[in-house]
C-alpha cells in the first residue's frame, strides 16, 4: 500500500489559502440547479465529494461548465425540479451528495437509483427515507433496509407535516429543508429528539437564503417552509474556505513553534467548524481573527473536556492535538463518529493507541492522555480523509509518523499534503 512518512518536524509557519468548503460547494451546486437563472460559483472545492455531485448533475441533464481548474462553475439553473426521466447515480462516500440528492430527486417525475462506495452502503439513511415516504414518495431499499442503494419513483413531494429524527445525521434535515420550497404545499418539519451537528443546519439555511428562500426556524425544533416557491439564482456566489480543512493548519501552528494564518475562513464564516479555533484557544493557543482569516500561534497546551457535538469533523483534529497537551483531553457527545467514513471512534482509538497514548473509547466519547515519547507507527486511515489529515500532526513529536494511503484526502482536500509540506519544517 502507498504510504508517506512525515517528520520529525519542529516548525509550522506561513500563510495558507484554504480551498472551498465541501458543505457549501455541494449545497450551492444543488440549489443553483433548482434555481431560476445562471449561477457563477467561484472558489468551488475541487475534490471527490464535489465531483460525485457534478457527475450526477451531468447525468441528470444539468448544463454547466467548469473553469479555473474546476474551482469556478457556471451552471444554468432549471428554475424548478430536475427534469430527467432516469438516473443511475454513483455518489462515492459523499454524504452531502447522497442525502440532499435523494430528497431533491423526489421533486421530479423520473426513476432514479442512488448508490455509492461499499462504506456508503453501511451509512444509515432510514430516517430520511421514512420522512420522504410520509411526504408521499415511492422510495425503496435495493438491499438492506435503512441503507443505500435506493430506488426512487418520483412524483413530487407533498407538503403538510413531517417528523424527522435528528440524532444520527443533520444531513437528513438539510436534505428535506432544501427540497421543501419546491413541495406541492407548505411543509412543517418537526425534529424528533436531539439534533446532532446543529451548525450544519445554519449552513443550509444560509445557503437557501442566498437563493432567495426564507425558512421559519422555531428554535431548531420545527421548521416551516412555504411550498411552490422558486429559488432565484444570486448570479455570482463565492464559496468560503473549508473550516474543517483549516483545522489541521491551525492545530499545526498551535503545536509547533511558529505562526500560521489561514485565509478563507474567519469571523464572517457561516460554518460551525470555525469554532475549532475557540477550542484551540481553550487549550491555550494564541488565536487572532479577521473577517476572512484566522491565525494560530503556539503556547503551552493543556487538555480540555468538552462536548463537541457541534463540530464533529474538526473534533478529530482535537483528538491528535491532545497528544501535545498537558493532561487528558475528553471529547464528548460524538456518537455519530461511528456512522461516518468509518467507525471513527473505534478507528481513532486504535490508531492513537499505536502511538503509545492512553486512550479510552466510550460509546459516545474518546479521551486521550499523552505520553512523553510517542512511538513511530504506521497509521491506517480506513479510507477516511480526516484520519490521514489529523494524524499528520504527529510529525511534530520527536518521532516520525507514517500515514498509509494518504491519497484518501482526495474526498475533501486533494492538495492537503502538498500544502502541509509548504508550511512545515524539520
Ligand atoms: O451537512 C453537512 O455538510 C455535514 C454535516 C455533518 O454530518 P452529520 O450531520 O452527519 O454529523 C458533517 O460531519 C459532514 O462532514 C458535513
Ligand atoms: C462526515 C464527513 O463527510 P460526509 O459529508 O460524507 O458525511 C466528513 O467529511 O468528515
Amino acid at each position: 500500500m502507498n504510504s508517506i512518512t512525515l517528520g520529525p518536524l519542529s516548525k509550522a509557519d506561513g500563510e495558507i489559502q484554504i480551498p472551498g468548503s465541501k458543505s457549501l460547494s455541494n449545497r450551492i451546486l444543488l440549489l443553483a440547479t433548482l434555481a431560476k437563472g445562471t449561477t457563477r460559483i467561484t472558489n468551488l472545492l475541487d475534490s471527490d465529494d464535489i465531483r460525485h455531485m457534478l457527475d450526477s448533475l451531468t447525468q441528470l441533464g444539468v448544463n454547466y461548465r467548469l473553469e479555473d481548474q474546476g474551482t469556478t462553475c457556471v451552471l444554468e439553473g432549471l428554475g424548478g425540479p430536475i427534469q430527467a426521466d432516469f438516473g443511475d447515480l454513483f455518489l462515492g462516500n459523499a454524504g452531502t451528495a447522497m442525502r440532499p440528492l435523494t430528497a431533491a430527486l423526489c421533486l421530479g417525475q423520473g426513476e432514479f437509483r442512488l448508490h455509492g462506495e461499499p462504506r456508503m452502503h453501511e451509512r444509515p439513511i432510514g430516517d430520511l427515507v421514512d420522512a420522504l415516504k410520509v411526504l408521499g414518495v415511492d422510495i425503496q431499499y435495493e438491499g438492506e433496509v435503512n441503507y443505500p442503494p435506493l430506488r426512487i419513483k418520483a412524483n413530487g413531494l407533498n407538503g403538510g407535516e413531517v417528523s424527522i429524527k435528528g440524532n444520527i445525521s443533520s444531513q437528513f434535515l438539510t436534505a428535506i429543508l432544501m427540497s421543501a420550497p419546491l413541495a406541492q404545499q407548505d411543509l412543517t418539519i418537526k425534529v424528533d429528539g436531539e439534533l446532532v451537528s446543529k451548525p450544519y443546519i445554519d449552513i443550509t439555511l444560509h445557503a437557501m437564503k442566498q437563493f432567495g428562500v426564507e425558512v421559519e426556524n422555531q428554535n431548531y425544533q420545527a421548521f416551516i417552509v412555504k411550498g411552490q416557491q422558486t429559488y432565484q439564482s444570486p448570479g455570482d456566489i463565492m464559496v468560503e474556505g473549508d473550516a474543517s480543512s483549516a483545522s489541521y493548519f491551525l492545530a499545526a501552528a498551535a503545536i509547533a513553534g511558529g505562526k500560521i494564518k489561514v485565509h478563507g475562513v474567519g469571523t464572517d464564516s457561516v460554518q460551525g467548524d470555525v469554532k475549532f479555533a475557540e477550542v484551540l484557544e481553550k487549550m491555550g493557543a494564541k488565536i487572532t481573527y479577521g473577517p476572512t482569516w484566522v491565525q494560530a500561534e503556539r503556547q503551552t497546551l493543556k487538555g480540555v473536556d468538552l462536548d463537541m457535538n457541534h463540530i464533529p469533523d474538526a473534533a478529530m483534529t482535537i483528538a491528535t492535538t491532545a497528544l501535545f497537551a498537558e493532561g487528558t483531553t475528553r471529547i464528548r457527545n460524538i456518537y455519530n463518529w461511528r456512522v461516518k467514513e468509518t467507525d471513527r471512534l473505534s478507528a481513532m482509538a486504535t490508531e492513537l493507541k499505536k502511538l503509545g497514548a492512553e486512550v479510552v473509547e466510550g460509546e459516545d466519547f474518546i479521551s486521550v492522555t499523552p505520553v512523553k515519547t510517542l512511538q513511530h507507527a504506521a497509521i491506517d486511515t480506513y479510507n477516511d480523509h480526516r484520519i490521514a489529515m489529523c494524524f499528520s500532526l504527529v510529525a511534530f513529536s520527536n518521532t516520525p509518523v507514517t500515514i498509509n494511503d494518504p491519497g484518501c484526502t482526495s474526498k475533501t482536500f486533494p492538495t492537503y499534503f502538498e500544502l502541509f509540506n509548504q508550511v512545515t519544517q524539520s
